[in-house]
């Protein structure tokens, strides 16, 4: 499979080569040049899979050219089998044909994981077949970063840095990144926001002039493709959990730079039926703004209860602009460099009413996430909600066409991590497991850094002795 620029203007590369590049040289995104598709027959068979056969069988065609099948097949089960869950991402049902689909059993408690123990597994897997070692640059809202350094802090290959911004994660989201202490893992705060942790790390793909040619660069944000592929996967699960491909299925998704939702696109692409996509979004809500007026315009970043998601720029968004504008790379790259300038776009109307036929929005404000905490916990027998994932229920709930149609919402995050909503809502706090019960007791590590990259830049060279 080769995969192509949403810009236009980069070559075309395989797997190996996408995943160890970050953003493509134009600046874009890679998506796959056309996708694998599943039969009504092929999903027949696919429902009988327990979550590991699954995924084999969703990714191998994307990878073909990097793995063999009993590389990938190791690689997956590897991965899986680090989930604490038999089920590794259990359905939950909330009411007759609503249901949660729970993301967060592997070992940062979110919907991460199930992305970046893979990707940590394949990196070192390429980077062991080249002999190369890489820097890993990632920014993080709280989540990526845990998830990342857990999944490439084994790895002898990489150097991790990670930015989150200073004081606007949770404490619990700070403690899982700067409580691994290991000299291969680098935890930075940035004096701003996560749009500025971000933009940091694409301006960093576009100059990396200051690894000195010494290392590769690589991204762990869903700006890797690799990310998006491993999301995939569980749309497939709980769709062919509930009925399909005899049955449409529609999800409503916690969304902030627009990864686990395009995967939910890119599933659909592949053969799901899926009837709706539901763009969840706290109040920072360009992506509300942009499926309910036709208008992408910047806003301040605002904090929320539910801090994952205080992003302003979806990085993913690009990629489906690029489908909305029959995959014209010179056409998209014209219109980022329309939104870079004005920091507001809107698309033809013909092209955004036909978008609109699959995704609706809706958003949330913090007092709304915390009833709908309380409701859904005095609902179902005390089940607990984090502020994600009750975006999300808020939003299916909103937006849910025809409740013939199972509803999931995928539960991006454990509510331990965001004790701050469950105590606002007057619930008892829910306790750390096992394995992390110390987290509060551990040492820290992390430096404080402003929003400057040729500070970033030296701090990592310095770091990394580059002279
Ligand atoms: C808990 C949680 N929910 C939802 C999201 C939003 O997902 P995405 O950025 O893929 O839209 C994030 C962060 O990305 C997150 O950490
Ligand atoms: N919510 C994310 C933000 C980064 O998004 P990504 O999916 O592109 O890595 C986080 O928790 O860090």
């Amino acid at each position: 499979m080769k995969y192509i620029s949403t810009r236009g203007q980069a070559p075309a590369l395989g797997f190996e080569d996408v995943m160890l590049t970050g953003l493509a040289s134009d600046g874009g995104l890679y998506v796959p040049e056309s996708l694998p598709q599943f039969s009504p027959e092929d999903m027949r068979r696919l429902a009988e899979l327990d979550y590991p056969s699954l995924a084999i069988e969703i990714i191998r065609p994307f990878v073909s050219d990097f793995l063999n099948e009993e590389q990938l097949a190791k690689i997956v089960n590897d991965t899986y089998g680090v989930f604490r869950h038999k089920a590794v991402a259990p359905l939950i049902q909330l009411d007759n044909n609503e249901w949660v689909m729970e993301l967060f059993h592997g070992p940062t408690l979110a919907f991460k994981d199930f992305a970046l123990q893979l990707l940590g597994r394949l990196l070192d897997e390429a980077l062991e077949r080249r002999g190369e070692k890489a820097v890993i640059l990632g920014a993080t809202s709280g989540d990526t970063g845990s998830a990342a350094i857990e999944g490439c802090r084994a790895c002898e290959h990489v150097d991790i840095f990670i930015m989150h911004p200073h004081n606007r994660v949770s404490e619990v989201q700070r403690r899982q990144m700067s409580t691994v202490i290991a000299d291969n893992v680098h935890n930075i705060a940035i004096e701003g926001t996560f749009d500025d942790c971000q933009a940091l790390v694409k301006a960093s793909f576009a100059d990396q002039s200051f690894l000195g040619g010494e290392r590769r660069l690589v991204a762990v944000n869903s700006i890797n493709w690799a990310r998006i592929m491993a999301q995939v996967v569980y749309y497939f699960h709980a769709a062919l959990s509930l009925g399909a491909p005899e049955k449409e299925v529609s999800f409503s998704v916690p969304t902030g730079n627009f990864g686990d939702i395009f995967a939910g696109y890119i599933a659909k692409g592949m053969g799901l039926p899926i009837k709706q996509l539901i763009v969840a979004t706290n109040r920072n809500d360009i992506l509300h703004r942009f499926f309910a007026d036709n208008s992408y315009a910047k806003e301040q970043l605002m904090p929320t209860l539910s801090p994952s998601m205080d992003i302003m720029v979806s990085s993913n968004f690009e990629r489906l602009l690029f489908d909305i504008h029959d995959r014209d790379g010179a056409q998209l790259k014209a219109l980022m460099d329309a939104f870079d300038q004005s920091g507001s776009i809107s698309v033809e109307p013909e092209r955004w009413e036909a978008i609109r036929s699959l995704f609706s929005s809706d958003r949330a404000s913090d007092e709304e996430v915390v009833s709908v905490i309380k409701q859904v916990s005095d609902e179902c027998g005390g089940y607990l909600l984090d502020p994600h994932t009750a975006i999300g229920v808020k939003a299916a709930r909103a937006c849910w066409a025809d409740q013939s149609t199972p509803m999931v919402t995928l539960a991006t995050a454990h509510p331990v991590k965001f004790p701050d909503s469950i105590i606002r809502a007057g619930l008892e706090e829910p306790t750390l497991p096992l394995w992390m019960a110390d987290l509060h007791e551990r040492p820290e590590k992390y430096d404080v850094l402003a929003d400057d990259k040729a500070g970033l830049h030296g701090y990592i060279r310095k770091i990394l002795n580059l002279g």
